[in-house]
């Protein structure tokens, strides 16, 4: 989708990028991440041309980036940043339609996907369409945010720590219902964080920078097993709870015995086996039943777990 050669970005004395190269895939969750400072921001403004790059090109669907009209390309692109930026006096759904509005769409059809997106985005449209951006916590206001980007069915998210500024709990419920609404929607996200757990949990790809370069681009999974130099560095001693991140489980559980225990703790095959290793050590249960949809598909314990990670390794 996108194609980056050599971007340079100097602000000033300060050099922002130095010969950024890397390639977007359609229908991905792209993540970029790296310490403080490197750069990720930068890049993803260059993308949607709120700043322009001092040298290398940027294409887009295979034209460059230049030969599109900035304001369109803005409106066909979804942007979510970390303090969302909502208009403080209008509603959420006034908010959610920006975009709509722009764009013409009849009122009717503004209002029905304003309730849609609600949904979507697990905020019960009776109770918030009419709310004011002051009456919402802030996981609340993200979710609103999630929902104003989608609100014209872009082609493209970008996104820049949009969940930083949640507390952990909020967070990670902010990223599985991202995540959940990406495998119905497979837009082309970029995503911004410098938070490697949550790079993990939420991308595809991931592209790793330091200094204003590209580091490393690899699938997740590869990067998380090959921990090579400023790899291992950024994951630290947490590379095998990050493993475990990348995997669900239902992927390492075994078939099940014909009867198994009634007691035996339930969990469903989409959690990731971080989730499904913590159940099992807070319950002291020796195996648990992988469930999908109502029905056991499985049992997995720890040596499953174990075997998981003897392979990633
Ligand atoms: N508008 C600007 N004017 C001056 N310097 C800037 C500007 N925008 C970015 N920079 C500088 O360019 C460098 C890269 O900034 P950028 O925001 O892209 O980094 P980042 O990786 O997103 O950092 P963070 O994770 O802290 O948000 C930094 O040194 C920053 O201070």
């Amino acid at each position: 989708m996108f194609e980056c050669r050599n971007l340079v970005k100097r602000f000033g004395e300060t050099v922002a990028l130095d010969g950024t190269s890397f390639s977007i895939p359609e229908g991905r969750l792209t993540v970029l991440i790296g310490p403080s400072g490197c750069g990720k921001s930068t890049t993803l403004r260059i993308l949607n041309r709120l700043i322009e790059p001092d040298g290398g090109e940027v294409l887009y669907r295979g034209r460059p980036l230049s030969s599109y009209d900035p304001v369109e390309l803005r409106r066909s692109m979804g942007y979510v940043i970390q303090h969302i930026g909502l208009f403080p006096h209008w509603t959420v759904e006034r908010n959610i339609c920006t975009v709509p509005r722009l764009l013409g769409w009849p009122p009717e059809r503004q209002r029905a996907r304003a309730l849609e997106l609600l949904e979507l985005v697990g905020l019960p449209p009776d109770e918030y369409a009419r709310k004011m951006p002051h009456q919402l916590s802030g996981g609340e206001a993200q979710r609103v945010g999630v929902a104003r980007a989608l609100a014209a069915d872009p082609p493209v998210i970008l996104m820049d720590e949009p969940f930083g500024a949640a507390d952990p709990l909020t967070r990670s419920r902010l990223q599985e219902e991202f995540l959940a609404i990406q495998r119905r929607l497979r837009k082309t996200v970029v995503f911004v964080t410098h938070d490697m757990g949550e790079a993990i949990r939420l991308g595809d790809r991931i592209i790793l920078m330091r200094e204003g370069r590209v580091v490393r681009e690899a699938a997740t999974e590869d990067l998380v097993r090959s921990g090579d130099g400023f790899v291992k560095t950024f994951l630290g001693s947490e590379s095998v709870l990050l493993l475990l991140e990348c995997h669900t489980m239902e992927e390492i559980a075994r078939p099940a015995p014909p009867t198994i225990p009634e007691e035996l703790p339930r969990v469903p095959g989409a959690a990731t086996v971080r989730d499904g290793l913590s159940l099992l050590l807070e319950s002291g249960a020796p195996m648990l039943a992988v469930e999908e949809q109502g029905g056991i598909l499985g049992i997995a314990g720890l040596k499953e777990i174990q075997a998981l990670v003897r392979r990633g390794r």
